[in-house]
């Protein structure tokens, strides 16, 4: 497929957290992105992906659609494996058939959690539950059929649009005096503001005639943290606004039974993607705080 300077970065997943955010960036950065939601092109549906490439005609593909509802995966494993690891390769298979490079989002749930210290790229994987497990068999589906790749493993999503973490807690912090959090996981939380501007550091590095920088990547927040410590941080920062200051109780992953088992260690190292685009994410307490008002000002 020829491709133009005006060529549209297409993102797949439009409509979720990531998506919404790679758009709104995209747009206020005057950057040609253009974004299909599920219900045009379902990435297990090899046609409308096909169409929606060909339409087009894209100079990256960004693929944001997934199956992320990581308890839900213990019961609907058939689900998440449609989007998860039939889905991808689907979306692999059509842009290498037209040599269109694929952006490809993956999670630190591949990892087992035991490693002390943080996780680099070749680390083995070990996933504890279905979508870490899907998400994994997704990675190697791609690999194979696409090798004009580039896998971003990030975690512990957060931001204005869509469901997360973050949004759960102030929503509980709204509704109770007490917040019960675990203390023994530990990740880095990473801000949508954050992946797309590393989407687009990739897109102006692929730029380059001679990059060849295909392959996986660690990208996540430049802060690792427990999940009791960022609800605290994030119930801390909503205080300035709420007036109100529930308490977040530390507690253990055994006092909060979940179906899929996540791991105590999910730490990713980004000192590679920060070497190879030239972008590394902002300290969390700004993420949190930007994230905060954006959801004041939409309110
Ligand atoms: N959220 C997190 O904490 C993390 C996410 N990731 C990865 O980042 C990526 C983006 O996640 P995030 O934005 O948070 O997820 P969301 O769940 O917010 O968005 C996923 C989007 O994908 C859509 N989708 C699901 N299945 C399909 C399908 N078969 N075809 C087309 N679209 C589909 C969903 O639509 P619908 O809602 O209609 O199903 C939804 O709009 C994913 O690959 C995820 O695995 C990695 C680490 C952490
Ligand atoms: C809501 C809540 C959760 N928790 C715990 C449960 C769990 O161990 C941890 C995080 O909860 P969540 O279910 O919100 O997050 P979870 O769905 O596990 O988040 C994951 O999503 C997928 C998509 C990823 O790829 C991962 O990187 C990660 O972000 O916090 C509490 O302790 N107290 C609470 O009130």
């Amino acid at each position: 497929m020829a491709k133009s300077p005006d060529a549209p970065i297409l993102v797949f997943g439009a409509g979720g957290q990531l998506g919404q955010e790679v758009m709104a960036q995209g747009s206020a950065r005057g950057l040609p992105v253009q974004g299909v939601k599920r219900a045009e092109a379902d990435i297990g549906d090899a046609a409308a992906v096909t169409a929606a490439i060909e339409s087009r005609k894209p100079r990256l593909i960004l693929n944001a659609a997934a199956f992320t509802a990581v308890d839900k995966a213990e019961s609907e494993p058939e689900a998440a494996h449609l989007a998860n690891v039939v889905g991808i390769e689907i979306l692999a298979k059509a842009a290498a058939r037209f040599d269109v490079p694929l952006v490809h989002i993956s999670t630190d749930y591949v990892f087992d959690g035991s490693k002390q210290g943080a996780y680099v790229e070749s680390d083995p994987i070990k996933p504890l539950g279905v979508y870490g497990a899907t998400k994994a068999e997704g990675e190697a589906r791609l690999r194979a059929a696409a090798p004009k790749h580039i896998i971003l493993r990030t975690a512990w999503v957060f931001g204005p649009y869509g469901a997360n973490f973050l949004k759960t807690m102030l929503r509980l912090a709204g509704e109770r005096d007490l917040l019960r959090v675990v203390a023994d996981q530990r990740g880095c939380p990473t801000a949508t503001a954050d992946i797309a501007a590393a989407v687009f550091a990739i897109d102006q590095a692929l730029d380059a005639p001679a990059a060849d920088l295909w392959g996986t990547y660690h990208f996540a927040g430049a802060d690792a943290t427990t999940w009791h410590a960022f609800a605290d941080a994030i119930v801390e920062a909503q205080t300035r606004w709420s007036g109100r200051r529930p308490k977040v109780e530390a507690i253990t992953t055994q006092d909060y039974p979940t179906p899929a088992k996540r791991p105590q260690n999910s730490e990713l190292n980004s000192g590679l993607f920060a070497a190879t685009f030239g972008y590394r994410a902002a300290p969390l307490a700004e993420r949190i705080a930007e994230t905060l008002a954006s959801l004041r000002t939409a309110a």
